[in-house]
């Protein structure tokens, strides 16, 4: 069984305010302050508690800087919680940031094993993968030279192609994943709507409040780290409209 549990999650970030010290703003400030550059926090989550089992399709909306991305990087492992309780019970998929972590001197098959590695894959199992993997991503000749000198499309053809060859039982998807161009962005969508049907649990960030209604069970609205409300998904999207104000017309 598929399971995303949260209890009591908080997640801070700390960070530098402005630009690296130099060494001689650190000496010569640094004699009359206590520190020229302190570090800030920034409380991302804020005592987030979410329950998602088999069959839940959870769409996460909110404005700007709400905390859903860093939401979806907690449940993915990227991000301990600084403070509660992540348990997470499923092999998980995660379609966001897909373009980081190469391998930069390897060339595309080595990375293929790499990250079939980090996916849970085996040498026996990634062999049964490798042709499918490169076919979809159609570089050819190119997965024979090291990624560095692959275009940024490109690199998110190959990442896209390893990333989508599991099959997940924990989908986490950033919809403004931007897979390549036109050709590929529209294999790559029906390959996600695909993995979408067949994951037994979804979490999903987006913006189109149109479509959610079609791909999701429920929705999680996220406001300023906390989460607001989460429900039906139609309801949770009529109350996150409601408090969007419309900008008045200066006359
Ligand atoms: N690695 C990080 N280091 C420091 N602060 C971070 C980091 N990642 C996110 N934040 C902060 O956490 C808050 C939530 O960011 P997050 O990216 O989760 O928002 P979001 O809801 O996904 O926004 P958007 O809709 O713009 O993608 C923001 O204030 C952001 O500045």
């Amino acid at each position: 069984m598929a399971e995303i549990l949260l209890e009591d999650v908080n997640l801070k970030f700390r960070v530098r305010q402005s630009r690296r010290t130099t060494l001689k703003e650190y000496l010569v400030r640094g004699l009359f302050r206590k520190s020229v550059n302190p570090f800030t926090e920034v409380h991302s989550l804020k005592d987030v508690n979410l329950r998602l089992v088999d069959g839940d399709r959870l769409g996460v909306i909110g404005h700007n800087g709400a905390g859903k991305s860093t939401l979806m990087k907690l449940v993915a492992g990227i991000y301990p919680p600084t403070s509660g309780y992540r348990t997470v019970h499923g092999n998980i998929c995660s379609l966001f940031d897909i373009a980081l972590g190469f391998e930069s001197e390897s060339n595309g098959w080595d990375n293929i094993y790499y990250r079939g590695y980090l996916q849970g894959e085996n040498p026996k199992t990634i062999r049964e993968k490798i042709d499918q993997i490169a076919e979809f991503s159609e570089l050819g000749s190119f997965l024979d030279m090291p990624v560095r000198y692959y275009s940024a499309g490109m690199l998110v053809r190959l990442a896209f192609s390893i990333a989508s060859a599991i099959q997940p039982e924990i989908l986490l998807v950033d919809e403004v994943l931007a897979v390549g161009d036109l050709s590929f962005q529209m294999k790559a969508r029906k390959r996600m709507t695909e993995m979408m049907k067949t994951a037994r649990l979804m979490m999903l960030i987006s913006h189109d409040l149109e479509t959610l209604p079609g791909l999701c069970t429920k929705v999680a609205w996220m406001d300023h780290g906390v989460v607001r409300m989460v429900g039906p998904t139609e309801e949770v999207i009529q109350n996150y409209r409601a408090s969007v104000h419309p900008v008045k017309k200066v006359a």
